[in-house]
């Protein structure tokens, strides 16, 4: 009791050993979007994102590769966030509204379904409490990530 590591450490640790210079959340990425997702008591991610204007596509808006950018970061750190690390395998992107640069947007996932060595999550980027773009993520882990999560360890 008491010992048991939080999800946001498991995050932490998973981040620094798996992807220490990732373009999305390494706040050590001289030109990365810089994203600090943490978990949440709900069980997923979430980040704010100040949605510069370097960042942007269309004039005033952020950029469409951006926007899946952010939506892939935060399930890959939802897993993160259990212990998971794992690969996107498969992402679908729904840009629903504008994302306008200048003002700060809430990016958010969560897993949905766990069948290792498969997993599949959800995301979405809120902005001005209305849905901007949804995404769902397959994810796999790799060889030796199966074999810890069949050894429990
Ligand atoms: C993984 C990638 C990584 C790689 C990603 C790389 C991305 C690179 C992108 C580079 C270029 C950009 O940055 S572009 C910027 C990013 N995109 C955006 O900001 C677009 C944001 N979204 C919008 O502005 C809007 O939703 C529009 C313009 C797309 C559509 O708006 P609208 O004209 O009001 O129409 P709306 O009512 O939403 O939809 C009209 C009808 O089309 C249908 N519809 C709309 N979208 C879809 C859809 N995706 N699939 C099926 N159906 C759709 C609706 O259900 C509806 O059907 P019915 O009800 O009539 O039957």
């Amino acid at each position: 009791m008491g010992s048991e590591t939080s999800p946001d450490e498991l995050l932490e640790q998973a981040r620094q050993e798996q992807h220490p210079r990732c373009i999305v959340c390494s706040e050590q990425h001289t030109c990365g979007l810089k994203v600090e997702y943490a978990a949440t008591d709900e069980g997923g991610v979430a980040a704010t994102f100040e949605c510069l204007e370097q960042w942007q596509g269309y004039s005033g808006l952020v950029h469409g590769g951006v926007i899946a950018s952010l939506l892939d970061g935060a399930m890959t750190n939802c897993l993160f966030a259990e212990g998971i690390v794992a690969y996107t395998a498969d992402l679908q992107v729904r840009y629903k509204r504008p994302l306008h640069v200048g003002t700060p947007a809430q990016v958010v996932a969560t897993v949905s379904r766990r069948n290792p060595p498969l997993f599949v999550l959800k995301s979405k980027i809120v902005q001005e409490g209305r849905v901007r773009a949804i995404a769902t993520g397959m994810f796999m882990t790799n060889d030796n990530q199966l074999k810890q999560l069949w050894n429990g360890d």
